[in-house]
Parts: structure tokens; sequence; C-alpha cells
């Protein structure tokens, strides 16, 4: 198929002066709307505007510039089957289609745009052009995005025109594009259907971009691949760039993204070890990552095998040698990777090294969801974090500064601990980690038994819950190991005497007020 004619109207012109004058000479007659007619021709470069072309004005403040049979008829008509309709109506033909869209996200993501803004940001014309020629892919060229103008440009420069392979995979682009612009529009005015507007739309419409195919899914018999957003809000696995090791599992995706989560709950340097999505060794240490990794790894050194690592700072040679000397890991991820680690990592090539980009200490809100068999659960990620300020105390005994470290240390751990999590921690070091049992007893069971086995001292040790303490057992078992020190959510019916059992073992008791439930 040869480009003999392109129609070009762009709302973000980035690029467009540039293609347009390749395109012009190639011998490419250009036709173009308003505003990207002007800006084209003011740089000398030869364009009829759509208007002059249709005989008819662009009108109504825009909403009708392209929407003639003369643009639509020859976007959409069949080389060789439509030929004689369309000169009969003096249609001519377009073979390259170059739009994109009035920017409908941009206008409702700024603060008080009002319901007018936005409809009159909802592009007509352009999702139509779009989809025309993405639909008469077997004769016509769509390009939506301007980061392809150079390998379109590439293409019909050496063969005067688009192959059908290049005109299919743009076409699937375009429809991607426009499939995308609608669920957006759906979800904003999804969300203003009932009275007082809700933050749910009626519908749920999102887009994810295949990052990669994934050899198998959770288990080897299930197909799986691994999709991101376009425009990821934060560094994340979905940023992470592998810099050496195996291919990604599914598996690894999950538990790299639980531990990097977990991770970024920290300031100081910090290390977080998982297993099967849950921490098997937090610390943090004011000596550096090297020292909090060696202190992560004490708590579990048996989960720590296969287990998934990482940090809230670069890491560096020390580290990597530590890690791979010692232990065999899957994943070690961090914001940044210096060079002489990787060269060390390197001896390990099977060892997959992610660097991730750094994250803003101003956590962005989300929509995180889960799918249930039919259907999908969404809410907001749980970035809920107290501070000390927000901590009640509410036994006889008021922690130590000491205690709340660890306190507050715990707690940001327990948040990552699949539910009942109980965390012992000392030292900003856990010491013992209960993870997703039915009873918190048993969490806490648990807790205690790794600390034994790890050879750690729970004496003195404090322990967070993710949620409050249903009986007074928790504590009268807490305090049997050893634990001085709780923090908890609070908000159980029996809260009068899990504070009576904490002031009779002396023991120190915060509440937050705020629970972490973790499925
Ligand atoms: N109404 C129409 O016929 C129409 N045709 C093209 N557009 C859009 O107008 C924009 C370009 O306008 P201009 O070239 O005037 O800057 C593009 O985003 C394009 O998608 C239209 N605008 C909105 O619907």
């Amino acid at each position: 198929m040869q480009v003999t004619r392109a129609l070009l109207s762009v709302s973000d012109k980035t690029g467009i002066v540039d293609f347009a004058r390749e395109l012009a000479n190639l011998g490419v007659a250009l036709l173009s709307t308003g505003g990207t007619y002007k800006l084209i021709k003011d740089n000398g470069i030869p364009v009829q505007e759509v208007a002059d072309y249709t005989g008819f004005p662009e009108m109504m403040d825009g909403r009708v510039k392209t929407l003639h049979p003369k643009i639509h008829g020859g976007i959409l008509g069949r080389r060789g089957t439509d030929d004689e309709v369309m000169t009969q109506h003096g249609i001519g033909r377009i073979d390259l289609v170059v739009v994109n869209l009035y920017p409908f996200a941009q206008t409702v993501a700024k603060p008080n745009c009002s319901l007018e803004d936005a409809i009159e940001n909802i592009d007509i014309g352009g999702p139509t052009m779009v989809r025309s020629a993405a639909k008469n892919n077997a004769h016509v060229g769509i390009v939506v995005n301007s980061t392809d103008y150079s390998t379109v440009l590439a293409e019909i420069q050496a063969t005067g025109g688009l192959s059908q392979n290049t005109r299919f995979d743009l076409a699937v682009k375009a429809f991607e594009h426009t499939a995308a612009y609608d669920g957006m529009i759906a979800n904003y005015l999804g969300r203003l259907v009932t009275e007082p507007a809700q933050q749910f739309s009626r519908t749920f419409n999102s887009q994810f971009i295949k990052a990669q195919d994934l050899r198998y899914g959770e288990n080897p018999h299930q197909k799986a691949a691994f999709y991101v957003e376009a425009q990821p809000k934060e560094a994340s696995i979905a940023t992470a760039k592998q810099l050496q090791g195996k291919e990604l599992s599914y598996n690894n995706i999950a538990d790299t993204d639980a531990a990097l989560e977990c991770v970024k709950s920290f300031v100081k340097p910090a290390c977080v070890i998982v297993k099967h999505a849950n921490p098997c060794g937090v610390a943090v240490s004011l000596d550096g990552i090297k020292a909090a990794y060696d202190l992560a790894y004490q708590t579990d050194t048996e989960s720590a095998f296969g287990g998934i690592i990482a940090f809230n700072r670069e890491l560096d040679a020390e580290t990597a040698k530590a890690i791979v000397d010692r232990q065999f890991v899957e994943v070690i991820i961090a914001p940044k990777v210096s060079p002489e680690a990787l060269a060390v990592t390197a001896a390990k090539q099977n060892v997959r090294v992610l660097e991730c980009g750094q994250w803003s200490a101003e956590r962005s809100q989300q929509l995180d969801y889960k799918r249930v068999n039919g259907g999908l659960l969404v809410q907001d990620l749980d970035i809920g974090m107290i501070t000390e300020g927000d901590l009640k105390v509410v036994t006889k005994r008021a922690p130590t500064e000491a205690e709340i470290h660890d306190l507050i240390f715990a707690w940001k751990v327990a948040k990552f601990v699949k539910s009942n999590a109980i965390v012992y921690a000392k030292g900003r070091q856990t010491i013992g980690i209960g993870a997703g049992q039915m009873s918190r007893v048993n969490s806490a069971r648990i807790a205690a038994i790794k600390a034994e086995h790890a050879g750690l001292q729970v004496q003195g040790a404090v322990m967070a819950s993710d949620a409050f303490f249903p009986f007074r057992d928790g504590i009268d078992n807490a305090a049997k190991v050893g634990i001085s020190c709780v923090i908890q959510p609070g908000g159980s019916m029996r809260d009068a005497e899990v504070i009576a059992a904490a002031d009779e073992h002396g023991m120190a008791m915060v509440f937050t007020g705020m629970r972490h439930f973790r499925h």
C-alpha cells in the first residue's frame, strides 16, 4: 500500500512538525485540522485544511471538524471495491491517519474540573477517525502515538508505504488506545450516576499492558503473563529493570512486590526477606544495609533460603557479597544497584537482580484489586501508617523510647504479614514472625517457636498484632515468653480485660486505632 495522502489531527503536537515535513518531502499530500494545520503551515510545510477539502467549516467550537463523508469515505473506502463510489462522490483516498485525542485524563485530573470541561474534552471526531482507519487496516495506516513516528517514517521512506503487518500492528494499538480512552470516560462519568457522586464507578474499566509472558503461573500447569500500568505511579516491581539472572517467574514477581512494598515503609537503611509472600526476616540498621541484611537473615535462616531480598538503599558490593556467599537467593531488588555489586552477583548468574528506581517518601493512593470467582474486589491500597503521635498508651506502664522505636518497627512489618499476623521485634530486628494462621494465638506460638529456633531472645522484645486481641490469652502467652510491650489496634469488646492482663504482667501496651489485615 502506497501512502499518497495523510490526515494529521493531533492535540499533543509533540514531533508533528518534523513528521509532517518528512512526509511532505516524500511527496505525501497533507490534510489537517485547524490547530494542527496552522502549526504545520506556519512551519512552511505544504498542507491543506480539512475544512477547505470538505467545503465544510469546522463548527460548534470544534465539535464538528472531520465528521464528513469525504473524510470517513476516504479512510473507510476499500481499495478495489469502493473505487467507483468514491470517484462518483469526489472522495479521495486517505492512506495514513495520524491522530491523538483530546486530553481527557489530564483534564479530569485537574482539581475542580467541572463536568462541562470534562464533557468538552471527550473527543468524538478523533476516535471516529482512529476506529475508521483501524478497521480499514487492510488499506490504511493509523498512528496514535508520537513514539511511532520515526518507525512509520522509516518504512515509508524505504518502501513508499506500510506493510500489512505494520498496519495491523498499528490498528491494534489504535483500538487499545480508544479502549483505554473510553474506559477512562466511563469510569469518570460512572462515578457521577449516583447522588452523591461515588468513588467507585458503575463499571470498572482498566487497562494493563503486557510486560512479559511468564513460563507458567503460580504452578506449572497454569499459564501466566505479567501486565503493568501504562504509567505506574511510583517505583515498583512494575518499573523494575532486571539487570541479570534467570527469567522472573509469577511467584518471583508476587514475592518481590511484597518485599519491596514492605521495605518502602522504612526511612533508615532496611532489609526485608520474603518467602511465600510473607516477610521472614526484617531489620533496620543505622550501620547500613549490610548490617540490616545480617540481622534480617538471623530471624529465620531456614526460610531465607530461596527468598526474595529487598533493600531501600543502593545495593553495594559488600552487601551483595554477603548475600551470595551465604545463601541461595531468588531475587534481590533495590532502588539502585552499584556496578561493583553487579560485578559480585555476576558470579551467580541465576540470581535475578532488579533495580526499581527511587520512590518518594509520600506514598500515592492507588487501587488494590483482588479477584474472586466471578468478580473483583476493589479497594484503596493500604497506605495508612501511624506515627508515634498516634499511639495511645492504655496501660499503667508507658513504653520507653527504645520500646516505641521497636513498636513502630514491628507494626510496619506486621502490616505486610498475612493475617493473623504476630511480629516479635527487638532493636529494630524481627525476632519471630507468625503469619497466616486462622488463630492469633497460634501465630504468637509460631513467632515464639521461630525465635527459639533462631536462638534469639524474646525476653524484652515487643509484640505487634495486626488486629485486636479478642481475649486476654494472647497477652498472657506473650508475657510467658518474655514480651514486654505490645502494639495493636484495640477495639475489642474485651479491651478492658486485655489491658488488665497487660497491667498484671507489668507490660506496656499501645493502641494504634488502625488495623492492617492482609489476606
Ligand atoms: N469533532 C471532530 O470532528 C474532530 N476531528 C478531530 N478532532 C480532534 O481535534 C484534535 C486536533 O485539533 P486541532 O488540529 O484543531 O488542534 C485532535 O485531538 C482530534 O482528535 C475532533 N474533535 C473532537 O471531537
